[in-house]
């Protein structure tokens, strides 16, 4: 069923101010992984109420306990749920989102201050931290609501909203609070729940839009070397000790291959090969190695075959190496042998791979490797967070309501897609609630989430908004 045009209208009329929201929720600096933000964190989420409560939303912050983060211990920051409508004549949708974003410094690259949403008027391009993770698709929802409320149009759905501000950081205390409110029945926040919607991902590429129905998940580990009590003087100790450094470097270069291959033993066995049924899935779908090397700005992807790229993405794991905690970085030849290092990575995964399969094979080989270094160093090491990845039936009613919604507004079918980030809520919901959940992404493949110059289309946003409010009307229209 197609969304009144009124509702349309109002969605475009009402571009620049919607923009001007996104830039309120941008200037809020609130990112999950960093201590010192953590009021910011809180802010958002009072900010994201107040917005929820001025549309009609009847909403509660659920406080989810403390959380120890780099030895700090520190507060959670509040899931919010929120919910309009309550008749039983219609169905009830529930739309999840993160107001939490990583972590952004001008100095890391970017063109213009993070966390000032700049609009380039040139290329219609909204930039700032968080617009495109995950501030713009939830203020999507906002754009949606507020069109209803202005225009006196009933919601075509009972909505239900879950908000969170820890995805970026591994979803602290969601899974508990889902398990405890499902294990409530009808009588618990997420009874009546007949389809869960989630925008937090991307397009495959810049021209055509997609849905979802796959996720990798995700354990990311911290492996720490020790060695002297505090920093040393290079050319007082070199080659006289065991430099906590040298020892990671090593275990580091051990883990994963320059061709992508992962080297701890039996992490890739778990993971079938592609029969040729699955590669002419992937061959179909609107995406070339020129997308990759635009995406990313240079030509870089790691084989020259589309289908091979794609699949890295979306069906094979992948290990990242992410960065060294105490390392010296700075500007300068700073001489120094560190005491304490720490090396982040993760491995993102994918069915039939758990974080219980994966997480003692990385520990057992990590804790070989570094034997065979005969370092008399300290080893530690962490799973910091991890989750489970998530496919699901892309031939429920939730996903036909989405196909047509993109349809009516795009007037092009839609790319079928596996995503490969991470949401590690999605299977819990799935799971708890028993529903079909899907993913209707706003973004584009070059927007950039979680690098610099993070930024989402003006026509994203607008033409992002309509889709999710035509989705509503779509929902509502099925008889299943
Ligand atoms: C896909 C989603 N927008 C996202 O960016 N998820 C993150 C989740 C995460 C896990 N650890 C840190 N962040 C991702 O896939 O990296
Ligand atoms: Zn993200
Ligand atoms: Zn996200």
């Amino acid at each position: 069923m197609a969304a009144p045009a009124e509702f349309i209208k109002f969605i475009d009329d009402n571009a620049n101010k919607f923009i001007a929201r996104l830039g309120e929720a941008v200037a809020i600096p609130s990112v999950s992984g960093n201590g010192a933000h953590r009021p910011d964190v809180f802010k958002m989420s009072a900010w994201l109420d107040g917005q929820l409560k001025s549309l009609g939303v009847t909403t509660s912050l659920v406080d989810l306990g403390k959380h120890v983060m780099d030895g700090e211990e520190l507060p959670l920051p509040p899931a919010i749920l929120g919910r309009i409508g309550d008749d039983p004549k219609k169905k009830t949708v529930l739309v999840y989102g993160h107001y939490d974003v990583q972590p952004a410094e001008k100095s890391d690259g970017w063109d213009t201050e993070p966390f000032k949403l700049v609009v380039d008027e040139k290329t219609g391009r909204l930039i700032g931290r968080g617009s495109t993770d995950d501030k713009g698709p939830i203020l999507g929802w906002l754009n949606v609501l507020e069109a209803h409320k202005t225009l006196g149009l009933p919601l075509p759905v009972n909505l239900r909203f879950c908000f969170e501000g820890m995805e970026e950081n591994g979803s602290e205390g969601l899974d508990d609070l889902i398990k405890s409110e499902t294990a409530r029945g009808n009588d618990g926040f997420f009874g009546g729940v007949d389809c869960v919607c989630i925008s937090d991902n991307y397009w495959l590429n810049s021209r055509t839009p997609c849905i979802t129905y796959g996720l990798r998940g995700l354990v990311y580990f911290k492996l720490t070397v020790s060695g002297p009590t505090r920093d040393l003087h290079s050319g007082v100790f070199g080659r006289m000790v065991h430099e906590p450094m040298t020892d990671l470097v090593l275990l580091m270069s051990k883990l994963v291959a320059p061709d992508g291959t992962i080297l701890v033993p039996g992490v890739e066995d778990l993971v079938s090969a592609a029969d040729e049924e699955e590669r002419a899935i992937y061959e179909k779908l609107d995406y070339s190695v020129e997308d990759v090397n635009d995406a990313v700005g240079a030509p870089i992807t790691l084989s020259d075959d589309k289908v091979t790229v794609i699949m890295g993405r979306m069906r094979m794991p992948s290990l990242s190496l992410h960065g060294i905690e105490g390392a010296f970085y700075g500007p300068g030849a700073k001489t120094v042998i560190p005491a304490s290092v720490s090396g982040k990575f993760s491995i993102r995964i994918v069915p039939p791979q758990t974080p219980e399969l994966i997480e003692p094979l990385v520990i057992q080989y990590v804790e070989q490797e570094f034997a065979k270094l005969n370092s008399k160093n300290k080893l530690k090491i962490e799973n910091l967070h991890d989750g489970r990845p998530w496919v699901a039936d892309y031939k429920h009613w939730n996903y036909e309501a989405a196909r047509r919604a993109t349809q009516a507004v795009y007037r092009r079918d839609p790319d079928l897609t596996r995503e490969g980030g991470s949401i590690p809520v999605t299977l819990t919901f799935a799971e708890s609630l028993g529903v079909n959940v899907l993913l209707l992404p706003m973004g584009r493949g070059d927007d950039g989430a979680h690098s610099t110059n993070e930024k989402l289309d003006r026509s994203n946003f607008i033409e992002g908004s309509k889709v999710l409010g035509t989705y509503l009307y779509e929902v509502g229209a099925i008889k299943a």
